[in-house]
């Protein structure tokens, strides 16, 4: 029988990918030391800030050429986008500054905890998906937002293990499960929150076909190793799945036998 394993490609809007990783550009203590995480993390995917790009001068065509130098796919987010009007606009301006119709939209309600703004995120993701767009919705657990996004024509939807940066891993495994079994044949991506290689694996394993992380690796004591050690995660998280994982159960159940007599009985 064949089972799903970690060699097998993830596909969003019809392109595929090797690596079930993707790994945002920030934070890093410098612009060498982020091009080593993504290249040990095997990302095929990376995400880019618009409003860091479009400030455009030196600075923002120096980041261009370094993403540019990885190889990786270029995946422009609206990060900081507060309105739809706002999120739209950036996107389009994101389609034009990267040449790709792909767009990782997010909508903030709060500045300062960045919690997504999910009435704003489904229009939004409606708006773009009827100009062409394909968008990658950064949204929370709740299955009936991932309906409508889904409705809306996403083909991709990312919730979030967790709320950005707080590391804390999946809070609502169960709420993932049942986003997993409900939309069998959408791409689905955790997004945020992620603070150590075994969420990562975890989220694997609930079926996920991807992640995206950023702060775990840029603020790591050792971004590189630990781009690394995420990327033998998932691929651990996926082979596990594909495995088969068996279920837990309530009760012991022996996995050695209790009856019988030991073989070497009698030899002494
Ligand atoms: C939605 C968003 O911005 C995330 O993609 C973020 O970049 C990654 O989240 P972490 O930094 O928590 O990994």
């Amino acid at each position: 029988m064949d089972h799903a394993s970690s060699r097998d490609p993830v596909t969003f809007y019809g392109r595929s990918f090797a690596s079930r990783m993707m790994i945002g550009t920030a934070l890093y203590p410098s612009p060498a030391v982020m091009q080593k995480a993504i290249a040990a993390s095997g990302a095929g995917i990376v995400t880019v800030s618009l409003r860091r790009e479009s400030a455009g001068g030196r600075t923002g065509a120096a980041f261009w050429d370094l993403v540019r130098e990885t190889g990786a796919a270029v995946l422009p987010n609206t990060a900081g986008c507060r309105s739809v009007k706002e999120a739209v606009t950036t996107a389009e301006l994101a389609r034009d500054l990267f040449d790709t119709p792909w767009i990782k939209l997010e909508v903030i309600a709060d500045d300062e905890t960045l919690q997504p703004d999910v009435v704003g995120l489904v229009e939004a993701a409606t708006v773009l998906m009827r100009d062409g767009f394909e968008v990658f919705p950064y949204t929370t657990e709740d299955l009936g937002v991932a309906m409508r996004l889904v409705d809306a024509g996403c083909r991709v939807v990312m919730p979030w293990a967790a709320p950005i940066g707080s590391a804390r891993g999946i809070i609502h495994a169960d709420a993932l499960k049942l986003m997993r079994e409900r939309l069998p044949d959408v791409a689905l991506v955790v997004d945020a929150g992620l603070g150590a290689p075994s969420h990562a694996a975890e989220a694997m394993e609930l079926g996920f076909d991807a992640v995206l992380l950023n702060t775990a690796v840029a603020k790591a004591a050792d971004p590189v190793a630990m781009a690394t050690a995420f990327r033998l995660a998932v691929e651990a998280g996926r082979t596990g799945y594909g495995a088969g994982l068996m279920g837990p159960r309530d009760f012991a159940s022996p996995s050695t036998p209790v009856v019988g007599r030991p073989f070497w009985h009698g030899l002494t």
